[in-house]
């Protein structure tokens, strides 16, 4: 370890840190090591350097006031073979990236969002109707929530069902990606480049990664030429893709660049987004007493006879308690995306070279028992004492309640979109839904397991059985209605929709 650099756990010559790296769950590790070394730290990899910080006033020195140099993304040899340079999320920070990153702006900034809000809204009444019908499967909804909003916002198509052909091969290349990206899964290839000339029939991960790469572009490619069809054909439903499309040549991006900017957002926005509420599920569950006190503000503010809207979140500060401290308790990328600096820096005393890989220990920081009483309890008390959930009085400079949305230039632009979506299905869920353990054989309740989650960087709740009922017939019958009413929103997101789709849409709407 050279001199000035943080502290870190003793290295070994050639590999330095290489072999204690666990290669699942490793923000638990990340935090195991910051209560012993600091809010910063680092630890060597091969040659090169990452940097860990656990402080979020060390996050905020670093990542935030030398924002222009710590917005790369270290250098992903798998990345490259899979997408090229234009995965917005991995890309290098530079010319490339802001091309994109300025498109993804004008789709997803707070005024374009504001007229997506409609299909967010009608989306969330399928749901919450889709949950009624088979609340077994909710785990299936909420993914198709959420996948189907990007869809319609960016690409102008929907999806109506679970099994429509654009869910599936979504999720098939979705399942080995993420596979893929699993910390251990490919052999250190950046570190040691020799290992990229391993041929392909001794190297599964180079197989898999053609695999998936031929995946991403036959969806993203093949909904983008069906977009520009549609478009064509005079079809216009307001969604992202027009805008790009119109303005390609201000924005100047070519057809690679649009075909992954699509591909990037479903991949960015479709798991954050329900793996959040599969979370808010689990802890309605295992904390009975918050869903309780939840839904009572929900029956005081919305009342029972109608469905809650955004207008009501001001009224309803309970509510916003439990989403900031559902994002605490299990954040969706417990490690945010790593960043790489392009220039030395300096944070907390130490030298931070550049070209280090910096890792943002977000669990470790929202697991932190001198920053919040109790964090390993779900309490959305904790937010109704202070802005940040912190204990009142302790120093919490650089924790900003939406920090699980990352930090400095690369944070995350889908936020409005994201916090959209979890507010209005958020107070939908609470305001429709008794959720309680599922039964086992003999009668018992069967409390899920709270630390049962997928491993890699972004987590989502492994499935769970649970026992999600209507609060009450009129509720249903409310439920019913507005899925009937959200026809009226869905029609023009609708236009290319296969049979098999149209037909579920007809049968379910004929039923209510
Ligand atoms: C619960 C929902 C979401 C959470 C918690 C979340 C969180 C994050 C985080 C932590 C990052 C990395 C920030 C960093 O490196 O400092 C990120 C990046 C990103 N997010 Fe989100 N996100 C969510 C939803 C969305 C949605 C709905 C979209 C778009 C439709 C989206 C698009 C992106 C993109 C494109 C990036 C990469 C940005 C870049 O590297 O320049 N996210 N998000």
């Amino acid at each position: 370890r050279e001199r000035g650099l943080p502290p870190g756990p003793p290295t070994f010559p050639i590999i330095g840190n290489l072999h204690i790296l666990p290669t699942e769950f490793i923000q638990y590790k990340f935090t195991e090591w910051a209560r012993q070394y600091g809010g910063i730290y680092s630890l060597k990899m091969g040659a090169s350097t990452t940097i860990v910080l656990t402080s979020p006033k060390l996050v905020k020195e670093l990542l935030e006031n030398q924002n222009a140099s710590t917005a790369d993304r270290p250098a992903s040899h798998l990345v490259e073979t899979v997408c090229g340079r234009f995965h917005l999320s991995f890309a290098r920070y530079g010319a490339l990236w802001r091309t994109q990153r300025r498109a993804a702006h004008a789709i997803l900034g707070t005024q374009a969002v504001t007229r997506l809000f409609p299909i967010q809204r009608a989306e969330a009444a399928q749901s919450l109707h889709d949950i009624l019908a088979s609340p077994e499967s909710f785990y299936a909804h909420l993914e198709r929530y959420a996948h189907s909003v990007i869809m319609s916002a960016f690409y102008g198509t929907r999806a109506p069902r679970c099994e429509s052909p654009e869910i599936t091969a979504f999720f098939e290349m979705i399942h080995d990606w993420s596979a893929l990206n699993e910390p251990g899964a490919v052999p250190p290839v950046d570190l040691f480049p020799i290992l990229k000339f391993v041929p392909g029939w001794l190297a599964t991960w180079k197989r898999t990664a053609m695999k998936v790469r031929k995946l991403q572009r036959q969806v993203y490619f093949g909904l983008l030429d069906r977009a520009a069809e549609r478009i064509g054909m005079g079809e216009r439903n307001g969604s992202g893709i027009e805008d790009v499309l119109e303005r390609q040549d201000e924005f100047r991006l070519h057809r690679e660049m649009i075909g992954y900017l699509g591909g990037t957002l479903m991949e960015a926005g479709s798991e954050t987004t329900s793996s959040y509420l599969k979370t808010l599920i689990l802890c309605m569950i295992a904390y009975p007493d918050v869903q309780r006190r939840a839904q009572d503000e929900m029956d005081r503010v919305v009342g029972v006879d109608r469905i809650p809207t955004l207008a009501h979140l001001p009224h309803l500060c309970y509510i916003q308690a439990l989403i900031l401290e559902t994002h605490r308790f299990r954040p969706t990328l417990p490690l945010l995306l790593p960043h790489a600096t392009t220039a030395t820096e300096k944070c907390g005393g130490y030298v931070v070279p550049s070209g280090s890989t910096v890792f943002v220990n977000l669990w470790g920081i929202f697991q932190d028992p001198d920053l919040y009483d109790d964090p390993e309890k779900f309490e959305p008390e904790r937010y109704l004492l202070t802005e940040n959930g912190a204990k009142p009085g302790v120093d919490a400079d650089g924790l900003k309640p939406n920090l699980s949305f990352g930090v400095g230039r690369r944070s995350c632009p889908g936020i409005h979109l994201a916090e959209n979506s979890i507010n209005i299905n958020v107070m939908n869920l609470i305001w429709a839904f008794d959720f309680q353990p599922a039964m086992d054989a003999a009668g018992n309740p069967v409390q899920p397991d709270m630390f049962a989650y997928h491993k890699g960087l972004g987590t989502a709740p492994l499935p769970f059985k649970c026992r999600i009922t209507p609060r009450s017939a009129e509720k249903a019958d409310i439920i019913r209605r507005e899925f009937l009413d959200a026809e009226e929103v869905f029609v023009k997101f609708e236009s290319g929709l296969g049979e098999e789709d149209k037909e579920f849409l007809r049968k379910s709407r004929r039923q209510g």
